[in-house]
C-alpha cells in the first residue's frame, strides 16, 4: 500500500531510493506535454520519484541521475524538433560526445507525435532515438509512435502503448512486498497548489481587499521583477506612442497597472475617442510577448457564406528587435493569440463549484505551472483573473481530468460514471461522450452536478490556456508603419503592423451542439481598439526571403486561409530589386466568397494564379489573365485525372496536372514550393499531382526516381505549413 498522508484521501508516493524515473517533453501545441503529464502521473503511482519537465528547462547531465528516462516529442516543421527541445537537442549533438558512450547508463524510451501526411513522419522521435542510443543509451521499453491520421488519432496507438509501458514498468521494476501501485481512484499530492493569501496572513486580511495598500504576495512580486526586466515585452509595455498617436488614453483598458505606473493618466475624461466599453485590453505577463493594438476586425466573406472568415490588423509598438527579425523572416511569420474565456462562463463555474465567496480574493501560487500566463498588475492574481484569463475550461476534458474529478463527488453515480468514462480498456465510452461531440468541460460539469473541485487542486486540474498561431498574411513594406505624431525629440517612429486572415471555427458536432473554438470565440468578439498580447515567431527554415531565394521561382499551392503566408511571401519578394516568378494553385469553395485577395493578385506582374473553385461547378475553370512571360505559351495540355476524384470538382491537384508543362518549367529552374492550408489529404495529393507532371511530361519515367528527385533539396526547396 501507498503510504497516506495530509487529507484522507490524499496518498504520498512511498520514496524507494535508486527508484526515480524523469519524463521530457518537446511540444508545441500541448499534445505531448499531455502525455508527458499523463506518463508522469502514472511513473508516480507506481512510486518513481518523477520529474516531468520541458527538455530545454533540463541539464543534460541530470539524465545520468535518473534511473529511467521518457521522451515524448512531438514533430513540427518539416520533419524539425519542436522549439522547446531545440538547446537540448543541439547540447545533445554536441561533436565531442559522439562516441564517448556518455550515456551508456541510462535507459529510456521514446513516445513520438506526429502526422502520417507530413513526409518525414515523426522524425524529431526518431533523430532523439538514434542520436541516444548511438550516445550509449539503452532502451528499457520499444519506442511508439502516436499518428494524427488513425481513426482515434494519437490515442490509437498511445493507449495500448501506455498500457504495455504500465506493465514492463511493473514486472522489470518490481516494487518492495509491502508497497502496492496508487490506484487511479486515489488522489496524488497537489503538484501545483493555490492557496487564499488571506489564510496566509490572516492579520492583514482587510488590506487583502485593496491592492493600493498592501505587500505584493510573492508571485506578484516575481511578476514585478519580470516586468523590470529589459525584456522584449517590456518596451511594448512601456511605449505610450499608441496612446498619444491615437490621441487616446489607456485609462479605462488597464487601470490597475496605470495606478502603479502612470498615476497621472488615470483620468476617465481623455478617453473620448474610442469605444472603451467595447474595447478590452488583455495585457497578460507572457515572456517575450509584446502588446499589440487591434486596429481592424473585418469580415472578409459574404454574410450567406458558410465560413466568417476575418482579415484583423495589428500594431505593435516600440521595440527595434522584433521589426527587424519580422522583416528578415518576412513570409514565414506566426503571430501567437493568447484567447481568453468569457465572463458568463468564468461566471457559470464559479457559481457551479460554489467559489463565489472567494472568487475575488488575492492567490498565493508558490510553483507556476508551465506556460500558465498571468494577469498583469498587482492584486490581479484572483481566481476570477485565473479563470478568465489562465485556465481553459472549455476544452475537451482529458481522460485524467475526469478521473480526477471522481474523487469531488459524494454522488456514488456521479463517481461510477467518471471512472467508467475513463476505463483504459473501453476507451470508446470516452471518445463517444468526450472527443466526438468535442463536449466541453464546463458542460461535463454541468453533467455532474455533485463534483465540487477543491481550490487547491485548480492549477492541478485545469491546463493553461494555450496561444494560437496564425500566419501573418503581410510583407513588404506593409510591414512597417509610421507614428503620425513626433516623438519629443522629433522623431516619427515606426512600428510593425502584421495582419492575418483566421477562419472562425463554429461547427456543429455529432450532438447537433453548435460548436465555437475558444480562440475564434475571442476573435470574434474584440472590438478595434482592444489591446492584446501577443508573441511574434519566425517560421521553421529555410528562409525563403533573402538575396538569392526572392529571385528564384516559386510554387505555391495554398487551400482556404493557407493563402496567407503566400500572399505575405508575394508581398515580400515583390520589394526585391529582381522578383523571381511565381505560380499559385489557390484552392477556395466559391469565386464570390472566399477568393481571399483576389483584386491584389493582379497587382503583381510576375505572378500567375490558378485558383481551384471546388463549389463552382466549373470544371478545370481559371479566371486569372495568364501573366505575360514566355513559360505560359505553352500551358494548357490537359493531362487524365485520376479516378478518385468527383468529376464536378475542382482541387489544387487537378490544376497542377493540368498545368503540367507551365509546372515543369518551373519545377526546372529550382524552385520554392509552397504547400499551405489543410493537412490531410491534401499535401499527399498534391505530392502525388507533381509526381505525376514529372512522369507524364517524360522528365522522368518511374516514380520511384521522380519522388527522389522531387525530395532532394537541391532541385527544389519545399517548405509546408499544414495544420
Ligand atoms: C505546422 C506543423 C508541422 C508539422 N510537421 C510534422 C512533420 O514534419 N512530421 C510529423 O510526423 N508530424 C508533423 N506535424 C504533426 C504534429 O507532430 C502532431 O500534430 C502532434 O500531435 C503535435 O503535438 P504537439 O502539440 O505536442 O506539438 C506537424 C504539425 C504542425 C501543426
Amino acid at each position: 500500500m501507498g503510504q497516506i498522508d495530509g487529507p484522507a484521501e490524499v496518498m504520498q508516493p512511498v520514496v524507494i531510493p535508486g527508484r526515480s524515473l524523469i519524463v521530457l517533453y518537446g511540444s508545441e501545441t500541448g499534445n505531448a506535454q499531455d502525455i508527458a503529464i499523463e506518463l508522469g502521473q502514472m511513473a508516480q503511482r507506481l512510486h518513481f520519484q518523477t520529474t516531468v519537465d520541458e527538455m530545454d528547462d533540463f541539464k543534460l547531465s541530470d539524465l545520468l541521475r535518473a534511473s529511467l528516462v521518457i521522451f515524448v516529442t512531438s514533430t513540427t516543421g518539416q520533419g524539425d524538433m519542436p522549439k522547446n527541445t531545440l538547446k537540448f537537442w543541439k547540447n545533445l549533438r554536441r561533436e565531442k560526445l559522439t562516441n564517448s558512450n556518455c550515456f551508456q547508463s541510462v535507459k529510456f524510451t521514446i513516445f513520438g507525435l506526429g502526422d502520417s501526411s507530413y513526409q518525414k513522419f515523426n522524425w524529431a522521435a526518431r533523430k532523439l532515438q538514434v542520436r541516444l542510443l548511438q550516445l550509449g543509451a539503452s532502451e528499457f521499453f520499444r519506442a511508439g509512435e502516436g499518428d494524427e491520421r488513425h481513426d482515434n488519432g494519437i490515442d490509437s496507438i498511445y493507449l495500448p502503448w501506455y498500457q504495455d509501458l504500465r506493465a514492463t514498468l511493473l514486472a522489470d521494476f518490481p516494487l518492495p512486498d509491502l508497497v502496492a501501485p496508487i490506484p487511479d481512484d486515489s488522489q496524488l499530492p497537489p503538484k501545483y497548489p493555490v492557496r487564499l493569501a488571506s489564510t496566509m496572513a490572516s492579520a492583514t486580511t482587510s488590506a487583502h481587499r485593496s491592492h493600493l495598500n498592501r505587500a505584493p504576495s510573492k508571485l506578484e512580486q516575481q511578476l514585478e521583477d519580470l516586468e523590470r526586466e529589459s525584456g522584449p515585452w517590456w518596451f511594448a509595455r512601456h511605449d505610450e506612442t499608441w496612446e498619444r498617436q491615437h490621441k487616446r488614453s489607456v485609462d479605462t483598458l488597464d487601470k490597475q497597472n496605470i495606478l502603479k505606473d502612470h498615476p497621472e493618466k488615470y483620468s476617465l475624461t481623455k478617453s473620448d475617442k474610442v469605444d472603451l466599453v467595447e474595447a478590452s485590453a488583455d495585457r497578460l505577463a507572457i515572456p517575450g510577448g509584446f502588446y499589440a493594438y487591434l486596429n481592424k476586425n473585418e469580415r472578409v466573406t459574404p454574410i450567406d457564406h458558410w465560413q466568417d472568415v476575418r482579415l484583423l490588423s495589428l500594431e505593435i509598438h516600440g521595440d527595434e528587435i522584433p521589426q527587424r527579425e519580422a522583416l528578415r523572416w518576412a513570409g514565414q511569420l506566426t503571430v501567437t493569440i493568447f484567447p481568453r474565456n468569457f465572463a458568463e462562463d468564468v461566471e457559470e463555474l464559479i457559481a457551479m463549484m460554489g467559489w463565489e465567496s472567494v472568487a475575488d480574493e488575492s492567490l498565493e501560487i508558490d510553483v507556476k505551472p508551465k506556460g500558465l500566463h498571468l494577469k498583469l498588475g498587482p492584486g490581479s492574481t484572483t481566481l476570477r483573473n485565473l479563470l478568465l484569463y489562465s485556465l481553459d475550461f472549455t476544452a475537451i476534458p482529458k481522460r485524467n481530468f475526469i478521473l480526477a474529478l471522481a474523487q469531488f463527488t459524494d454522488s456514488q453515480l456521479e463517481k461510477d460514471r467518471l471512472l467508467e468514462l475513463t476505463n483504459y480498456i473501453s476507451i470508446q465510452e470516452y471518445y463517444d461522450y468526450a472527443c466526438r461531440p468535442r463536449r466541453t468541460i464546463l458542460e461535463l460539469l454541468r453533467d455532474f452536478p455533485g463534483v465540487k473541485i477543491p481550490l487547491d487542486r485548480i492549477l492541478d486540474l485545469f491546463q493553461p490556456i494555450r496561444g494560437r498561431d496564425f500566419s501573418v498574411c503581410n510583407g513588404g513594406e506593409s510591414l512597417v508603419g509610421k507614428t503620425k505624431l513626433a516623438d519629443s525629440d522629433g522623431e516619427f517612429g515606426s512600428f510593425l503592423k502584421v495582419e492575418i486572415l483566421v477562419a472562425i471555427v463554429e461547427y456543429k458536432t455529432i450532438i447537433r451542439k453548435p460548436r465555437q473554438g475558444l480562440c475564434s470565440r475571442y476573435l470574434k468578439s474584440l472590438k478595434p481598439g482592444s489591446v492584446l498580447t501577443v508573441k511574434i515567431t519566425t517560421g521553421s527554415p529555410p528562409r525563403l526571403v533573402e538575396l538569392d531565394s526572392a529571385s528564384r521561382p516559386m510554387i505555391a499551392v495554398a487551400t482556404g486561409t493557407g493563402i496567407a503566408p503566400i500572399r505575405a511571401l508575394v508581398q515580400e519578394r515583390s520589394n526585391w530589386r529582381a522578383p523571381g516568378d511565381t505560380l499559385i494553385f489557390f484552392g477556395c469553395r466559391n469565386q464570390k466568397a472566399d477568393y481571399h485577395f483576389e483584386s491584389e493578385w493582379k497587382l503583381h506582374p510576375n505572378v500567375m494564379i490558378f485558383p481551384a473553385f471546388s463549389r463552382d461547378n466549373e470544371k478545370h475553370h481559371s479566371s486569372a489573365k495568364p501573366a505575360p512571360f514566355d513559360i505560359f505559351s505553352n500551358q494548357g495540355t490537359i493531362l487524365e485525372e485520376p479516378p478518385q476524384y468527383d468529376e464536378n470538382k475542382n482541387y489544387v491537384q487537378h490544376l497542377i496536372r493540368r498545368e503540367a508543362r507551365t509546372v515543369v518549367d518551373f519545377l526546372k529552374r529550382k524552385p520554392i514550393v509552397c504547400v499551405c492550408g489543410n493537412a490531410g489529404r491534401m499535401p499527399v495529393s498534391v505530392r502525388n499531382a507533381f509526381l505525376d507532371v514529372l512522369l507524364t511530361t517524360g522528365e522522368f519515367s518511374d516514380r520511384e526516381a521522380a519522388a527522389k528527385w522531387f525530395d532532394d533539396s537541391k532541385n527544389l526547396t519545399f517548405w509546408q505549413e499544414c495544420w
